[in-house]
């Protein structure tokens, strides 16, 4: 098999794979940790508040990976074409579920992809179908398959907007600015700036979800934000790399996602707002399959695939900071509190047991690599 990302360039300086530094070593207060290292946690069964799960053959191979974990996702609607309706999302439903096992819990929530002309008939429609739970907008051209989004929400979405408060439907947000003239690393903040203070303003009923945070500055507007209703949903990726992930040792495909790693303060941040028990932040692993070809090439997919990985990661994160004991509410608390939906009744078991993530995914279409590729990990979910 060939092995991942084998570098033409013979001075590397690292092995591939090997995050050195303080990229996915958290350099964490030591003292706050117990001696005696935890060896098995109980938690109520996560959810996955930010999932891409494809469709044809990419679906059928990467749904087993979170259905497996998790309880309920939040289905991200980015296909092509996009999921535009509520009539497209319960046939998007239809297509997922049947491709799980009889004896699977799992339930997809679905989304709407916001376009300059959804109507707000078409609210209505999602409220009433109960299989939708939320909006997403994508700024047109921001993200992958985002080319149908909004191209001015304040100009061509407000009454769709305006419905959605009256329906208690959240916005889901991809929150970058577009404008070629902003620096790839400001988009969040200027999006911020621009667009979510305005928008929280205009309409403070609106439920926000600032999805994939990966700055201090969404931080400080979430937490500065009414409580209940903002919220931000955070990545494995945002909290274990920095943008040093992209380059080290040679250009990285596969820690390349939307929006970008950060610097390191940024990364901090993150890590201290989530594990600090705020219940304004909860678990959104934006896993992204793209086919490794789409990965490997001239240019590449934006998109990391860690559907297989996430719970170990996350639990690493709290661990090294010494806040295992806020991992629960973080994976399967306060996601359904903000949305409104029960806490999950069953419990998955996380073991410590150290792992190696397989180095690939093959599939008759091609690879995926996932996340964290060939290297071992602490914690493992338990399937007892
Ligand atoms: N996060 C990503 O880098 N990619 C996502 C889209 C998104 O969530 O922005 C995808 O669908 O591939
Ligand atoms: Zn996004
Ligand atoms: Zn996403």
């Amino acid at each position: 098999m060939i092995k991942t990302l084998v570098h033409p360039c013979k001075a590397l300086q690292f092995p591939v794979g090997k995050i050195q530094g303080p990229v996915g070593k958290i350099q964490g207060p030591k003292q706050l940790r117990s001696k005696e290292p935890k060896m098995e946690l109980t938690l109520a069964q996560p959810d996955d508040w930010h999932l891409h799960l494809r469709d044809g053959d990419l679906l059928e191979a990467v749904v087993s990976h979170s259905a497996s974990h998790f309880g309920r996702a939040i289905v991200m609607p980015n296909l092509n074409p996009p999921i535009t309706t509520t009539a497209a999302a319960v046939a998007y439903r239809e297509s997922i579920l049947k491709l799980l096992p009889a004896n699977s819990n799992f339930t997809p929530l679905m989304t709407l992809y916001l376009t300059d002309t959804t109507s707000p008939i078409e609210i209505k429609l999602a409220r009433r179908s109960g299989a939708v739970f939320a909006v997403k907008l994508y700024p047109a051209g921001a993200t992958t398959n985002s080319q149908d989004g909004v191209t001015d929400l304040f100009g061509r979405c407000l009454p769709v907007l305006e419905e959605m408060v009256e329906q208690n439907m959240p916005l889901l947000v991809h929150g970058e600015v577009t404008n070629p003239d902003v620096d790839i690393f400001d988009r969040e903040k200027v999006f911020i700036e621009t667009v979510l203070e305005p928008l929280v303003q205009r309409l403070p009923q609106l439920k926000v979800v600032m999805e994939h945070i990966t700055t201090m500055d969404a931080v400080r507007f979430v937490e500065s934000s009414k409580e209940g209703s903002v919220a931000a949903t955070v990545t494995p990726q945002h909290l274990l790399l920095n943008r040093n992930a992209l380059f080290q040792g040679g250009l990285q495909p596969h820690n390349y996602c939307l929006p970008v790693l950060k610097r390191e303060i940024h990364r901090q941040a993150i890590v201290a707002a989530v594990t600090s028990g705020s219940n304004r932040f909860f678990l959104g692993t934006d896993s992204a399959p793209h086919e490794r070809r789409r990965k490997e090439c001239p240019c590449g997919c934006a998109g990391i695939f860690n559907a297989p990985v996430a719970l170990s990661l996350y639990a690493k994160v709290f661990e090294e900071v010494g806040a295992l004991d806020k991992l629960e509410a973080f994976t399967s608390f306060n996601g359904p509190d903000f949305y409104g939906l029960p806490r999950s009744t069953s419990k998955i078991k996380m073991v410590r047991t150290p792992w190696k993530v397989p180095e690939s995914f093959s599939f008759s279409f091609g690879d995926i690599i996932p996340m964290f590729a060939g290297e071992t990990l602490e914690w493992r979910p338990s399937s007892n």
